[in-house]
């Protein structure tokens, strides 16, 4: 299969696993360089990512969605047949990366814009991702509840975001969003909250998984 990145993002992707005690099978990775391929192309008709990260979207879009699935395991918190949705999933990230790492977990991603959810449903497709399901719908309307996590990525201040989680979460689930370091000042006090600080390659800014709920 045509790569349309470079062997440099490809390294820089297996070293941020590997320097995580993680390594993916060929056909795991074959998939995010798959899903990577149909995104860089997907964005030339459909506005998906900045066009400014296309060129480091192995380094900075899909290292960053695996950050979840690399402290849950390391928690040994992932177990088969659980259900995550991911709210405002916009060209995929996290919701693709994860659903194809952990393919014994149930997926849900919720995305409202029409032109977007058709990228997700073709991608899906594409990639042959059972353990995915696309919800045209934002996530207040998706009728999608009974979750073990609810993640978001770049979706809305923490508080608006957790509200919303709630009306799909089980009692105990787990929430996770990802932020900019700066930006979880105003989070320390919150009751059951945890913070995985980490750095992305290339990026000099330091991001951290927000976690709320107890996770082990
Ligand atoms: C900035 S994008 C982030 C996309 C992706 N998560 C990422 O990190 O690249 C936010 C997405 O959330 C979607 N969105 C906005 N409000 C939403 C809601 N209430 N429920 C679900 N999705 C929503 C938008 O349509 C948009 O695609």
């Amino acid at each position: 299969m045509k790569h349309y990145f470079d062997s440099v993002q490809e390294n820089l992707l297996l070293q941020f696993l590997s320097d995580k005690g993680i390594t993916l099978s060929d056909d795991k990775l074959e998939k995010l360089y798959e899903y990577a391929n149909l995104v860089i192309q997907g964005n030339t008709q459909v506005n998906l990512i900045s066009k400014n990260d296309i060129s480091k979207f192995l380094s900075r879009h899909i290292a960053d969605s695996l950050v979840p699935f690399i402290v849950l395991s390391q928690k040994q918190y992932l177990k088969s047949g659980m259900i995550w949705a991911d709210m405002g999933a916009g060209g995929g990230c996290p919701v693709f990366p994860l659903s194809i790492v952990c393919s014994e977990i149930q997926f849900f991603a919720s995305e409202p814009r029409h032109k977007r959810v058709l990228f997700l449903e073709e991608a899906k497709k594409t990639l042959k991702l059972d353990n995915l399901t696309i919800v045209g719908k934002r996530f207040e309307t998706s009728e999608i509840t009974n979750c073990d996590i609810i993640s978001c990525r770049a979706l809305s201040r923490f508080e608006a975001d957790y509200d919303r989680a709630q009306l799909g979460l089980k009692k105990n689930g787990l929430f996770i969003t990802f932020k900019s370091k700066e930006m979880t000042k105003d989070l320390m006090n919150l009751s059951d909250i945890h913070f995985i600080d980490y750095h992305l390659p290339l990026e000099t800014q330091e991001y951290s998984l927000v976690i709320k709920g107890i996770y082990g």
